[in-house]
C-alpha cells in the first residue's frame, strides 16, 4: 500500500494541500496552504521536501498565485529562494512561471504547466526504477540515506524507487535505512514508506553504517541527490559523503539516483553548490527537549557534497552514467 499523496492542488479553494511530513510517521495530516507565504513556510519547515517534490510544490505555488490573482513574479521569486540547495525548486518555479507568461498570464496556463511537471517527474521515477534495477544484484542488501520515495520525488521515488523495483522483482533481501540525523527523514519517512510497501527493512543510526559495511552486510549503497553539478559532484542530505567514503573503503558500489531535473550543468563543480545551513536547534534539541546545554553552538549543514570519483554510477530516467564525469553528464543531458 503506497502512502497518501504528498501534495495536491485544490482549485476550489484554491490551495496547495500537503501531506505534512513533519507529522509523519505518527499522524497523516493535511496542511492547507492557501497562499504563497504559507507554502514558503511549509517548504522551510520541511512539511514538503525532497528535490523533485520541491520543484513540483514550487510549480503549484506559482499556479496558486495565479489563481489568487497575486503578483505572480514576486510569488515565484519567494518560492524559488525558499531553500537554496535543491536545484529543482528554482527550475520548477521557472518552468511554470514561463508557461504562465507565455500562456496569456492565465491561471489555467500555470496549472496545466504544474500538472505537466508533476506528470514528468512521475514518469522519470519509472525510468529511474527501470535503469537502476540493472545495477541491483540478486539477494541485494541495500543501504540508503534520507528519504527518496514518493514523499520526496513523485512517482515511487528515485533511489527508493530502485529499491522498490528490486523488492518487486524478488531481488531485494533487505533495505537498511539510515535514520538520517538530525531530522530523521530515514526513520520517519523512508521506514514509513518501506513498511507500507512491505519491504523488509531496518533502521540504523547513521554512525552504525561503518560497522554494518565492515560486517559484510551491505552489497550496494543507493542515495538520491538534491543537485548534481556539471562535473558529477553530488549534493545530498548530510551524511551522504560519509557513506560514499565508507563504501569506497569497503569496495561497495555507491550509486546515486536522480532525475535529469536535478542535474545542474550551470554549476561547474561541487564548490559552486549552495549548501543550506539550518538552525542550531535542530541539533541541540530533540522533539522540543534540549539535548545540549543552553546556548550550545551547532554545525548543521542540511547537505554535503560527494566528489564524483566516489560515485560509482548515476542513474537517471534515460540511462546510467558510468563513470560519473563531465562528458557522461553532458551526454545524458542531451539525450
Ligand atoms: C530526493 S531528494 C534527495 C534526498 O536524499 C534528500 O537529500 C532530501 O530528501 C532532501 O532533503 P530535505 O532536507 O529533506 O529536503
Amino acid at each position: 500500500m503506497s502512502a497518501p499523496a504528498p501534495l495536491r492542488f485544490d482549485a476550489a479553494v484554491p490551495a496547495v494541500v500537503l501531506l505534512d511530513q513533519t507529522r509523519l510517521p505518527t499522524a497523516e495530516v493535511e496542511r492547507v496552504c492557501a497562499d504563497v507565504p504559507a507554502l514558503v513556510t511549509a517548504i522551510q519547515q520541511l512539511a514538503v521536501r525532497g528535490a523533485p517534490l520541491l520543484g513540483i510544490a514550487g510549480g503549484y505555488g506559482v499556479a496558486l498565485a495565479a489563481a489568487r490573482g497575486d503578483d505572480v513574479p514576486a510569488a515565484a521569486q519567494a518560492l524559488a529562494t525558499a531553500r537554496p540547495t535543491a536545484v529543482n525548486l528554482a527550475t520548477g518555479v521557472a518552468r511554470v512561471l514561463a508557461a504562465w507568461a507565455d500562456g496569456g498570464r492565465t491561471a489555467e496556463a500555470a496549472l496545466v504547466a504544474a500538472d505537466a511537471l508533476a506528470a514528468d517527474e512521475a514518469q522519470a521515477s519509472a525510468g529511474m526504477a527501470e535503469h537502476g534495477l540493472t545495477l541491483v544484484p540478486e539477494g541485494a542488501r541495500i543501504l540508503t540515506h534520507c528519504n527518496t520515495g514518493a514523499l520526496a520525488v513523485g512517482g515511487t521515488g528515485s533511489a527508493f524507487a530502485v529499491a522498490l523495483a528490486a523488492h518487486r522483482a524478488g531481488r531485494l533481501a533487505h533495505l537498511w535505512v539510515d535514520e538520517t540525523r538530525p531530522l530523521l527523514q530515514g526513520s520517519r519517512l523512508t521506514a514509513y514508506e518501506a513498511r507500507r510497501h512491505g519491504i523488509p527493512h531496518s533502521v540504523l543510526p547513521d554512525s552504525a553504517a561503518a560497522a554494518l559495511m565492515a560486517s559484510g552486510q551491505v552489497d550496494l549503497v543507493i542515495t538520491g541527490a538534491d543537485r548534481v553539478a556539471a562535473d558529477g559532484a553530488v549534493a545530498n542530505k548530510v551524511g551522504t559523503y560519509s557513506l560514499a567514503v565508507l563504501a569506497a573503503h569497503h569496495s561497495v558500489p555507491f550509486v546515486v539516483v536522480a532525475p535529469r531535473t536535478t542535474v545542474d550543468l550551470g554549476t561547474a563543480d561541487g564548490a559552486g553548490i549552495p549548501v543550506e545551513q539550518r538552525a542550531a536547534e535542530e541539533v541541540t534539541h530533540h522533539a522540543g527537549t534540549a539535548v545540549a546545554p543552553p546556548g550550545t553552538a551547532a554545525f548543521n549543514p542540511a547537505f554535503d557534497v560527494t566528489p564524483p570519483d566516489l560515485v560509482t554510477a548515476l542513474v537517471t530516467e534515460v540511462g546510467v552514467v558510468r563513470p560519473v564525469n563531465r562528458n557522461g553528464l553532458a551526454r545524458v543531458m542531451e539525450t
